[in-house]
């Protein structure tokens, strides 16, 4: 059995002159909620694309659970929440949910989707009038439908309010372990800190720091205690910059 969700084996990616993927390696493990952090530009969402065959790496290999990501893909064992994409105009929610249920072979139940994402209250509300929030939500429940082995998430809750939040962060890991594996992007160090078993930190398409937050911390020389933000901004090199502003 094959032990890792996603393995990237030394991949790189360029856009004329911008590397911004450089020689990457990473090894997610299956059953782990795992967080990927970086500044602006620092290659989450290329990498996000390779792991999901949507762009092919210049050099290097990605595998999902030891095969390719369209073999992964094709056995339904992918579901991926990216940060945009349009929804069909004039269909509801349910409509959403329904289409991507008839995608997969074994889906998720319609109701446990529609509650599992928060959507229950707003099922027969037309997509097109959805807040941001509830639009992020309703991709969640796309994402979620084919009862994935595999969740890769672009920065999920950026437009969620508090409540939905906290809502969303408690499905997330009611779905993890069971042997389900989350990969997700995000700018909210508390999230990544508080919901993720192990935290990636890339800056300019490279890995700088990987491990727990305490162990984050401890790359970043920073104490136990002191803000995760600290050992970020070491990490990426934007303390000096950072802390000539204020
Ligand atoms: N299609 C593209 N064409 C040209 N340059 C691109 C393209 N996609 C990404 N880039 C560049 O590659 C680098 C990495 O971009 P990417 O979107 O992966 O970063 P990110 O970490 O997701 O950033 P953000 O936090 O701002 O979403 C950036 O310099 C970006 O401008």
């Amino acid at each position: 059995m094959n032990d890792l969700a996603v393995r990237l084996t030394g991949i790189s990616k360029r856009f004329g002159s911008v590397r911004a993927i450089d020689n990457l390696d990473l090894a997610v493990e299956r059953g782990s909620v795992v967080a990927v952090l970086g500044p602006n530009g620092a290659g989450k969402t290329t990498a996000i694309s390779m792991i999901l065959g949507l762009a092919p790496p210049d050099t290097g290999t990605v595998t999902l659970f030891g095969g390719s990501p369209a073999e992964a893909i094709r056995a339904g064992r992918i579901g991926a929440m990216l940060q945009d994409g349009a929804f069909v105009a004039g269909a509801t929610v349910r409509d959403l949910v329904e289409l991507a249920r008839a995608l997969y072979t074994q889906p998720l139940d319609t109701d446990r989707i529609l509650d599992t994402a928060g959507l229950t209250g707003i099922a027969g509300r037309r997509l097109d009038r959805l807040s941001g929030g509830e639009a992020q939500r309703a991709r969640f429940a796309f994402a979620l439908a084919g009862d994935p082995d595999l969740l890769i998430l672009d920065e999920p809750a950026a437009a969620m309010d508090v409540a939905a939040r906290r809502a969303f962060w408690t499905a997330i890991r009611g779905y993890a372990g069971d042997d389900r594996t989350v990969l997700f992007s995000t700018h909210q160090l508390h999230e990544a800190d508080e919901y993720a078993d192990r935290i990636v930190v890339l800056a300019a398409g490279r890995v700088v720091a990987d491990g727990t937050a305490a162990q984050i911390r401890a790359q970043a020389g920073v104490r136990d205690g002191v803000s995760l933000d600290q050992a970020f901004l070491a990490l990426t090199g934007l303390s000096t910059a950072t802390e000539t502003e204020h």
